[in-house]
């Protein structure tokens, strides 16, 4: 399990994210990294998917050995597209978006992010990133948390108010903002911490069993946010579960992985309607993917492990 760093990447790239963990941010070292700009890889031309990946593999040497993490991955993820990645433990789920944020190298094959190399999509700030856990820094409101980001970007106070104001709304709190982080809920928490991924307003949204941690009621709700949310915004996906329900619920396409090595067992292009509801769930064309997944879950799991 590699996505327990901290918190929410906002178009912030790794170095970025080093120097968050457990410390304010020095906004003054972060003019040095270049704005994002309309880079000539962002949004260039229409076919061009915003992820696409082929023949990559991954392998962690460690002092046990070689450890295959990914292999001969071959991907494609078109713009507006929810992607799912599904699989057991130790599939390379994790692996495979930290490659795609360029928090891990490839060890062969190609990938490109945007059109570029995941690095210069990194430094373009191209994408957001959602870890596990929340982990808002304490010591500052809800909507100085969300702030953090957009002063780092430069924006005006005027600017920031209005960001923040309008992703407050969209994850409905509102009325929450003078909080500090350990005066709300677990989901309210996390909801803030998307909040805080959006304000930045990334076209790329990488985000990592963002509600593994959640009760299921919780994560019903914060489901049925997230993919209205998806719906309003035509913003690109791809997003890490263990659970088949949001799999099938969220994604336009499901990627089912299997461990050791990790490996694509199978991609779902999903037939559901793009506006969905969490009755959904009950229906027949719901059920026939869940299935599937479920099928290929079974598939690739080695149970003597
Ligand atoms: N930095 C690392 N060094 C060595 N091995 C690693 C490293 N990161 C991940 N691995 C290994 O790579 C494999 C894939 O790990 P990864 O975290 O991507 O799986 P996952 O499918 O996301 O698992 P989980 O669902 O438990 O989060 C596992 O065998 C893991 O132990």
């Amino acid at each position: 399990m590699t996505g327990d760093l901290s918190s929410i990447v906002w178009r912030l790239n790794g170095a970025d994210l080093e120097r968050f963990r457990g410390n304010e941010v020095n906004t003054s070292v972060d003019n040095t990294t270049p704005t994002p700009s309309p880079s000539p890889h962002v949004g260039g031309g229409r076919s061009t998917p915003v992820i696409d990946i082929q023949n990559l593999s991954l392998t962690f040497e460690t002092n046990d050995g070689p450890v295959h993490a990914l292999s001969d991955i071959d991907l494609k993820v078109e713009k507006g597209e929810f992607v799912s990645f599904i699989g057991p433990s130790g599939c390379g789920k994790t692996t495979l978006l930290r490659v795609i944020a360029d928090l891990e190298k490839k060890t062969a094959g190609d990938i490109t992010v945007n059109g570029t190399t995941p690095e210069n999509a990194r430094l373009d700030r191209a994408y957001g990133y959602v870890f596990q856990a929340a982990a808002l820094y304490p010591w500052r409101t809800i909507e100085k948390n969300i702030a953090l980001p957009l002063e780092i970007m430069g924006l005006t106070r005027k600017e920031q108010t209005a960001r923040i104001d309008k992703v407050l709304e969209l994850v409905e709190l509102a009325d929450f903002s003078q909080k500090f982080p350990w005066q709300l809920s677990g989901g309210m928490q996390q909801r803030a911490s998307i909040a805080r991924a959006l304000a930045v307003e990334p076209d790329l949204l990488l985000m990592d069993e963002p509600f593994g941690a959640l009760d299921e009621i919780v994560r019903d709700h914060l489901n049925d946010q997230l993919h209205q949310l998806w719906a309003k915004t035509n913003k690109t996906v791809v997003f890490v579960t263990h659970s088949i329900p949001e799999a099938v619920y969220l994604s336009t396409k499901i990627v089912v992985l299997c461990p050791r090595p990790g490996r694509i067992y199978d991609v779902i292009e999903s037939d559901l309607p793009r506006q969905r509801t969490l009755d959904l769930r009950e229906s027949p064309e719901f059920l026939r993917i869940a299935q599937r997944v479920r099928e290929g879950l079974k598939a690739g799991h080695a149970y003597d492990d």
